[in-house]
Formats: C-alpha cells, sequence, structure tokens
C-alpha cells in the first residue's frame, strides 16, 4: 500500500536539526586542506577589511591634521595595494569553495543513489518515483550554497565580528555600547522568525516534491491521458499543485525577508545611539573626529557580516528541510538484504520448493497462507488464477524481492533467506509483461543479461528466440538505437527484444510474466516460438494467459484463495472439472 500519492504531502521523519547540519558538514572533512587554504585567505581579507578603517583614522587624525604629504601617499600606495590583494583573495576563494562544495554534491548524490539502489520494492511500492527524484536533483542542489558559504560566510563572519567588537572595545567602551545597543532586539527577533520558517520550508519542499511526482507520473502516463482526453482534468490537477506550491513559497518567503528587515532595523538603531553619544562625546573633547568616523565604518562592518550571517542562516533554514530530506532516504534500511554470514549459491540445477509459506504485504491482509510445492529440475509450471490471487507474488518471492513471514524457500535445498541475493538473482532470468528497455543500442539491451557478452553471443541469444530477423531490418541492425522503454518498436518486438535479453544471462530458473496483449499472427508464432525456446532445459514459472503455454506446460498450478487450489496437467485438471475447468471454459473455450 502505497504511504503516498503524488497529490499527499509526505510524511517525513527527521532527527534534530544540530545532528542534521553536523552530518552535512562532515562532508566537507574530506576536503580539509583546501578548506584551511581557504581560511586562511579568509583571515587575511578579515584582517585587511579591518585594517582600512584604522587607515582612514591615521590619515585624518596623523598626515591631514598634520598636512605630512609624502605620509599619506605613502599610507595611500598601502591602502591600493592591500585593497587589490584583497580581490584576488576573494576570486580565490569563490573558486576553490564552488570546486568544494559541488564535489561534496556529487559524493552526497552518489551515496544517496547506491542506497536507493539497495532498498527493496517495499520502498518504491511505497511512494512516487517523481517524489524519489526530486530528493536525488533538487534536495540535493538546494546544499550547495549552504555547503559553499558554510566556509567562507560562517567563520570569517564571525572572525570579522569578533575582532571588530573586540576593537571597538578597546578604542572606546561607551561608543562600543552605543553601537551594539541593538543586540539583544536582533537575537531576539531572528529567533522567534528561524521557529516560524523551518517549518514553513519543509512544507514548501514537500510541495515540490508533489508536483515532481505528479509531472513524472503524467509524462509516463501521457499516452492514457490523452485517449481518455484527460488533459483537461489532469492540467487542473497540475495548476491545483503549483498552485499550493506557489502558496507555501510565499508562506515561506514572508519570513525569510523578515530576517533582513529586522537586521536593517537594529542596524539603524546602533547608527544612531552610536551618533547620539558619539557628537556628546566630540563636544567633551574625549573623542576625536577620526576615532568617531571610524567607528561609523565599524558598526557597517559590524552589521554587514551579521546581515550575511542572517542570510546565511535564512539559507541554511530554508535548505536543511532538503539534507533531511535526503538524510532520511540515507537512512532508511533496506529491508531485504544478505544476513553477515550467508554464502554465495553456487551453481544450481533448479529445483525450486515452498514449505508451508505465508505472506502478507501489509499486516492483516494475507496474500500467501501455507502454501507448499516443489518444482523439479526443468519443469515449466503455469500459473493461472483470478487477477489479484497472487501469481506474482509467488514468483516475486522466489527471487527473493520480499521476505515471508513464515515458511522456507529452497532452491536446490538452499534456504533464500541464508544465500546472497546477487548470487540467487544471478541464475535466474526475470521477464515481467513491462519488457522494460532502456535507451541505448539494441545490442546492448541484449546484453544487459550478461554484460561481457561478446557480439557472437548477443547475435546466438537473439537468432535463438527470433529476434535476429526483425533487428536486421531496422536501420543500423544491433547498432540502431533505441529511445526511452523502447518508444517506437511493436509490443511484440519489445517482448522478443527482452527474451534475448533473458536467453543470453542463461538463467536455471526463468520467470516470465507472459504479455497479454495481442500481436500479430507472424510476430505472436515468432513469440510462441521464442518462448519455447526460452523454457527448454530450464526450471520456468509462466504466469500464463496464452492457452498455448498453459497446454505446453508439465504443470498447471490455479492460485486462488491464497493458495494452490489444484495442480497437473491440462488433462488431468479438465477431467476434475474443478476450478481449472470453470476457468477454461470461460476464457478460451471459445478460442479453441
Ligand atoms: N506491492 C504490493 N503491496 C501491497 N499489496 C500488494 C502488492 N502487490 C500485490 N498486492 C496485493 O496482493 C494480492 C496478490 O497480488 P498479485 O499481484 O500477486 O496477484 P496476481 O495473481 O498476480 O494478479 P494479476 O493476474 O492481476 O497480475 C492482491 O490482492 C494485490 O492487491
Amino acid at each position: 500500500m502505497a504511504i503516498n500519492t503524488v497529490k499527499e504531502d509526505e510524511n517525513l521523519e527527521t532527527g534534530s536539526r544540530k545532528a542534521t547540519l553536523l552530518r552535512l558538514f562532515r562532508y566537507l572533512l574530506a576536503y580539509k586542506k583546501k578548506i584551511t587554504f581557504v581560511l586562511l585567505i579568509m583571515f587575511c581579507c578579515v584582517t585587511i577589511t579591518l585594517i582600512n578603517p584604522l587607515i582612514v583614522e591615521k590619515a585624518i587624525d596623523v598626515y591631514i591634521k598634520n598636512k605630512d604629504r609624502n605620509g599619506l601617499l605613502q599610507l595611500g600606495t598601502f591602502a591600493a595595494i592591500i585593497n587589490i590583494m584583497l580581490v584576488l583573495f576573494i576570486k580565490l576563494r569563490m573558486y576553490i569553495m564552488a570546486e568544494v562544495s559541488n564535489k561534496v554534491l556529487l559524493t552526497i548524490r552518489e551515496e544517496l543513489y547506491s542506497h536507493i539502489q539497495t532498498l527493496s520494492f517495499h520502498f518504491f511500492d511505497s511512494r512516487p518515483t517523481g517524489k524519489i527524484l526530486a530528493r536525488i536533483i533538487g534536495d540535493v542542489n538546494s546544499l550547495k550554497e549552504v555547503l559553499s558559504n558554510s566556509v567562507t560566510t560562517l567563520i570569517p563572519d564571525f572572525i570579522t565580528i569578533s575582532s571588530v567588537v573586540i576593537i571597538m572595545f578597546i578604542k572606546n567602551w561607551r561608543l562600543a555600547l552605543a553601537a551594539l545597543s541593538s543586540l539583544p532586539l536582533m537575537i531576539i527577533g531572528v529567533w522567534v522568525i528561524q521557529k516560524k520558517a523551518h517549518t514553513r520550508w519543509q512544507i514548501f519542499r514537500k510541495k515540490g516534491s508533489n508536483v515532481n511526482a505528479f509531472v513524472h507520473e503524467d509524462i509516463s502516463g501521457m499516452y492514457i491521458i490523452q485517449s481518455f482526453g484527460a488533459e483537461e482534468e489532469t492540467q487542473e490537477n497540475f495548476e491545483q499543485l503549483l498552485g499550493e506550491y506557489r502558496e507555501s513559497f510565499i508562506d515561506a518567503v514572508k519570513f525569510a525577508d523578515a530576517f533582513g528587515s529586522v537586521i536593517d532595523f537594529c542596524w539603524g538603531i546602533g547608527t544612531l545611539a552610536l551618533y547620539y553619544v558619539g557628537v556628546k562625546m566630540i563636544g567633551s573633547d574625549r573623542v576625536a573626529v577620526g576615532t568617531l568616523i571610524a567607528f561609523g565604518t565599524y558598526i557597517s562592518m559590524f552589521w554587514h557580516p551579521v546581515l550575511n550571517l542572517s542570510n546565511f542562516y535564512n539559507q541554511l533554514i530554508t535548505n536543511i528541510a532538503g539534507a533531511e530530506r535526503i538524510f532520511e532516504i540515507m537512512d532508511t534500511k533496506a529491508d531485504i538484504t544478505d544476513d553477515s554470514d550467508v554464502m554465495n549459491l553456487p551453481p544450481i540445477k533448479g529445483e525450486v520448493e515452498f514449505k508451508k509459506v505465508s505472506f502478507e504485504y501489509d499486516e492483516n491482509s494475507k496474500v500467501l497462507e501455507n502454501v507448499s510445492f516443489c518444482v523439479k529440475t526443468g519443469e515449466t509450471i503455469a500459473l493461472v488464477g483470478p487477477t489479484g490471487a497472487g501469481k506474482s507474488t509467488i514468483v516475486n518471492l522466489i527471487s527473493r524481492f520480499y521476505d515471508i513471514q513464515k515458511g522456507i524457500i529452497t532452491v536446490d535445498g538452499y534456504d533464500v533467506k541464508k544465500i546472497s541475493i546477487e548470487s540467487l538473482r544471478n541464475q535466474m532470468g526475470i521477464m515481467t509483461q513491462d519488457n522494460f528497455l532502456f535507451s541505448g543500442s539494441v545490442k546492448d539491451n541484449i546484453r544487459y543479461g550478461k554484460l561481457d557478452a561478446t557480439e557472437e553471443e548477443v547475435i546466438k541469444a537473439a537468432k535463438a528466440v527470433n529476434a535476429h530477423e526483425f533487428i536486421m531490418e531496422m536501420e543500423n541492425g544491433y547498432d540502431t538505437i533505441l529511445k526511452e522503454r523502447g518508444a517506437g518498436l511493436s509490443v511484440g518486438q519489445k517482448q522478443l527484444l527482452a527474451f534475448a535479453r533473458t536467453m543470453i544471462s542463461e538463467p536455471k530458473i526463468l520467470i516470465l510474466d507472459e504479455a497479454t496483449s495481442s500481436i500479430d499472427t507472424h510476430t505472436e508464432l515468432l513469440v510462441q516460438e521464442g518462448i519455447e525456446t526460452l523454457l527448454k532445459g530450464r526450471t520456468s514459472f509462466v504466469i500464463a494467459h496464452r492457452l498455448s503455454t498453459i497446454q505446453n506446460a508439465d504443470r498447471i498450478f490455479v492460485i486462488d484463495n491464497g493458495g494452490i487450489m489444484e495442480q497437473g496437467s491440462e488433462k488431468e485438471l479438465l477431467e476434475q472439472k474443478g476450478v481449472y475447468y470453470e476457468l477454461y471454459m470461460a476464457q478460451f473455450a471459445n478460442a479453441v
């Protein structure tokens, strides 16, 4: 059962924000040397910025007062040199940090992607693909600025602020107190705003994810939308989701803008207080004009980084939601995993046994109850039964796509839970009705079944299942590039290519969910022959829709009511006049 659909907001389980941030910034540790270098550069930048007001103070209170032209010229040259260095340092810092943050994003994306590959069907059943995509692409991208600014803003701005405060207090503590008098007001304001902003940014990300999932699902199902003329309705749904997305943004951004306003307000009050106290003190001769001007610069130098920090904090609040969503997936445990003591399944013959197997996808909705059967090497089993009876479930359990709650499933006597998943699936060939093909050449699609297959092996497999003939008729034969999902090929052609892909992997156990769509008689014949070739010499489970497949099977399992209702050859089952007989009469009697 899906935990959420494209229109529902995801239910996000997150840890503490501090832990999320620490975890995110830990990725930067891999670039310690570069970051130390950037910090050194930043330290030089901060020093130069702090020296600038002292230069102005000295120029006014010493050289201009004493009319010392030479001294003023020397001081001016010195100021020009260090400020050119400042510009170069800033460029270098930006370049290095852009490189570091991009590498970190790459690492996070790789980790996320490889973790997603380990997750079981349960995970994919529970959420739309578009929402997973949103996390791999959008959420990861949203961390870029945070990562780079954490080094270039956070640390240097803290250093600047503390240095400015120390210098101000050393120079004149009364002016310093006046300049910083609005600080408590700012702290309270920022704290209140961030509390409200974080939840709103979380909602914004969820709404974005909904839009992503909707578009993804819509484009995948465009054929159905257009054939049912449902464009208008989908458009309306899309606009509704976009509306929610826009509103959540406006809601969140209101608070984001409030950060800047609070800082500006407090900055203004601080400046007013400074000049009020400063001008009074000039009268009493306790403050030189140059010192008050220098304080005017210091107060900007104090509030500028505070503004930067608040912007950074705002960015953090905005994007931490992205980090939370990424880490939530990374922390999702793969429920179908190898135990620590599993062994590799040796080359098998292909015997499959279910011993009192019970299974449910969700609690209290049993799909299989106490199912037992033994299939001998090389046997072909046709699984038939009403829709939703559990045919696909049985074959999915053999490949261990889900774990059973009770009983044992063995392959050649090995419990599937006690052998490595990879060694089990490597010896199985699975063909779904979908016959999923990837964008790429025909050759590469067939090679997917055996990555190191030679050209000859590819052609041999294609010939064996009757795919060679139509491949050679294509524009570039085996090098013809297929579109996504094999768009442009007929259903039968897709099937034949999928057969070739399975053939080349030479599985000992074959699972085939026969396609139901009807195809032209010539291709149908090719497909039937293809299936026969595939089945030869392997243990096969076919979710059978073709009468010919059912008739050629060694045994037929009739699945219903959580178990195998009948089993035997077609002749035996027809003679029994039970469930299969009824099914046969309903589905095939007219076709014979
Ligand atoms: N991923 C899933 N999560 C929850 N329930 C599921 C899932 N897949 C199947 N089911 C349920 O399990 C039952 C058996 O489904 P299954 O797909 O095995 O039936 P089937 O016999 O293969 O049907 P069909 O012939 O229509 O493909 C159904 O009631 C179905 O709704």
